[in-house]
């Protein structure tokens, strides 16, 4: 059962049975909350000319994302998860653009099974995965999304540890302290720069207790996270 890190939004190798793409701070972390909160699913775009296009056929859609961590002129959401756990969205329909996660998960697209997460569903997508589809010799690769922040590679660490029944050999302390001390995370707290905000990386490490994986579908016309249930 060969379990692969891979840092970067880039692709680097063959097809795999199942990728784990990770995006902690902070696109993942805005997807569990916006399912959370009732989204009812999450098509991902490469481009912001084609979240506007899709909005143009469907302006119900709600639009979701950034470009390099700044909110998008026109759009609904930002990418805080801080900012979309305050929302109700009821039955709505996601369409994310994000510089890293959802620009890796978009090179993944035939893997047989393609997840995402944050810290924030980590084990629950971990343990979903070792229950349902291992197998002697599957094939997993875990993408942490960002090319240099640590944030996402503790966090692919960590997922693997869950995966080869080791855990208890990590510290979950040490992963969050890992997030928080991340370059990544550094903006975030900067008390100068208002554009972000310490509370959306504290919503990237609170690990939550939720009862589904996201899990894209690749076959729709247009890629989606869907939300599947874990009995
Ligand atoms: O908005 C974010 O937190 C980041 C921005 S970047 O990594 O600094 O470009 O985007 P994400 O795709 O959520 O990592
Ligand atoms: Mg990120």
């Amino acid at each position: 059962m060969p379990i692969q890190i891979h840092q970067g939004r880039n692709r680097n190798r063959e097809k795999v049975n199942i990728t784990i793409v990770i995006d902690v701070i902070r696109a993942f972390t805005v997807a569990h909350y916006a399912f959370i909160k009732g989204a009812n699913r999450i098509y991902l775009v490469e481009t912001v000319e084609q979240a506007f296009q899709l909005k143009n056929n469907n302006p119900d859609y709600l639009l979701a994302g950034e470009v390099n961590g700044y909110p998008i002129e026109g759009f609904d959401l930002d990418n805080s998860p801080f900012h979309i756990a305050q929302k109700d969205l009821t039955g709505n329909i996601i369409v994310q653009r994000t510089t890293n996660g959802v620009r890796a998960t978009l090179n993944w697209l035939d893997s047989e099974h393609l997840f995402v997460t944050g810290f924030s569903n980590a084990r629950k997508t971990a343990e979903f995965i070792k229950e349902n589809h291992m197998k002697e010799d599957i094939e997993i690769n875990i993408v942490a999304s960002h090319p240099t922040g640590d944030d996402d590679y503790a966090c692919a660490v960590y997922i693997k540890h869950i995966l080869e029944e080791n855990a208890d050999q990590i510290s979950i302390h040490e992963v969050k302290q890992r997030i928080l001390t991340s370059h990544v995370a550094e903006r975030f707290f900067d008390e100068e720069n208002h554009e972000f905000i310490k509370e959306d990386v504290l919503y990237c490490v609170k690990e939550l207790d939720t009862d589904f994986v996201m899990k894209v579908n690749s076959i729709s016309e247009i890629p989606m996270i869907e939300r599947v249930q874990v009995c």
